[in-house]
């Protein structure tokens, strides 16, 4: 449907600028006012003309036949600002590190993560700006990983025309957080790369009972963030032996320790007592999130160490997968932030 003119005057005032409703059947040579979209469901959604475009005859038929039975012609006032350049500024005024900002589109820009990293969001920007009204700013969750060339937050004017006064307030709110925290509101956080140990416990899997699942998974978790499986060693269900074996993995200096199954309730299950035995300081053994409520996280003499439970070798995301981020952008996890985990913490 096209967005039609309530005065029946065909001409839309927006403070100072003027929106003139063109017939369709009478717009050839005139410039489009803004992008165009059509959408196929199933096929295609996207712009089928181009802000700027000169309306010519062949284009009559395809502008009826995504709904246009009439065009703007804008006139902007100063102070006023159209969709695309609205969207644009609220874009620079947001953009941090590791971010590339895309080509107004439909009056949004979109900014994209150019390494992969853990998108930085300051929530409480995100909440000012869109209390303004009028722009729209949407974006993924503080923390989450974002993989290199994926989108971590758009910008969308609402109306054609925006007060340029509401861009300035946002941008104002941006620059306040820049100058209050000294990085940007929007911004990809880069992740190190960890040399990680693993031992695998279960006495059926050190015996050969079973073939070992969890090295291929936990392998496959840290390649996937630019991390390493350095070593990967193995030990049946006694506290002492795990013990020997967390204290080898210390010597060799790696940057992670991991230690798998024997995280619950059973009576061989003996993973916790032997990581608080090894000396490790224990930010949260359990943790509130679904898989991976059995997860223990610890430090030990500052040595991020992860029980971690039989699901993280099953499930492709765990509170492991929240967790293990954090680590490699070289965040120190304290214990309120896990308990603050659960709100959003089931993930399956
Ligand atoms: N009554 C309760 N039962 C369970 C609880 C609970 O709180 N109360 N917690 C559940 C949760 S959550 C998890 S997760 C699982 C697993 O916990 P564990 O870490 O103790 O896992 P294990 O008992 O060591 O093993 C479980 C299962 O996985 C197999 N396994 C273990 N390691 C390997 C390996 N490296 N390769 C292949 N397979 C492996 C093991 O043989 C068992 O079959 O407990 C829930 N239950
Ligand atoms: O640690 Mo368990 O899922 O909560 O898998």
């Amino acid at each position: 449907m096209s967005a039609s003119s309530s005065s029946g005057s065909g001409i839309k005032r927006i403070g100072d600028s003027i929106l003139r409703e063109i017939k369709v059947d009478e717009a050839i040579g005139m410039v489009l006012a803004h992008d165009l979209t059509q959408i196929v469901p199933g096929s295609f959604k996207g712009r089928l003309f181009r802000k700027g475009h000169r309306v010519a005859a062949e284009d009559i038929p395809k502008l009826k036949d995504i709904g246009k039975e009439h065009l703007y012609v804008m006139e902007l006032a100063p102070g006023d600002l159209h969709e695309d350049d609205a969207a644009l500024r609220l874009a620079a005024a947001l953009l941090g590190d590791h971010l590339t900002m895309g080509e107004p589109h439909e009056g949004k820009v979109t900014l994209k993560a150019s390494i992969t990293g853990l998108a930085s969001v300051a929530k409480p920007v995100v909440d000012g700006i869109n209390a303004i009204g009028d722009i729209a700013l949407a974006t993924v969750m503080n923390d989450r990983v974002a993989r290199e060339g994926e989108s971590i937050a758009a910008t969308r004017a609402i109306p054609l025309i925006v007060p340029e006064g509401k861009v300035a307030e946002a941008e104002w709110i941006a620059a306040e957080y820049r100058a209050r925290e000294g990085r940007a509101p929007l911004s990809v956080r880069p992740l190190r790369k960890m040399r990680a140990g693993l031992l695998t416990t279960g006495t059926e899997v050190f015996t050969g009972r079973i073939a070992d699942k969890f090295g291929p998974a936990v392998e496959l978790k840290l390649r996937e963030l630019g991390s390493e499986l350095a070593e990967q060693r193995f030990a049946p269900d006694d506290r002492q032996t795990i013990v020997k074996e967390i204290l080898y993995f210390l010597e060799q200096g790696y940057d992670m320790i991991l230690v798998s199954g024997g995280m619950s309730v059973d009576p061989d299950d003996r993973t916790p007592g032997a990581i608080a035995d090894a000396g490790c300081e224990i930010v949260s053994y359990g943790t509130p999130m679904l898989p991976g409520s059995m997860l223990l996280f610890g430090y030990l003499r500052g040595i991020p160490i992860f029980g971690l439970p039989g699901c993280v070798m099953h499930d492709p995301y765990t509170s492991f997968d929240v967790l293990l981020p954090r680590v490699l952008a070289g965040d120190t996890i304290r214990r309120e932030e896990i308990s603050a985990m659960g709100y959003g913490g089931l993930h399956r």
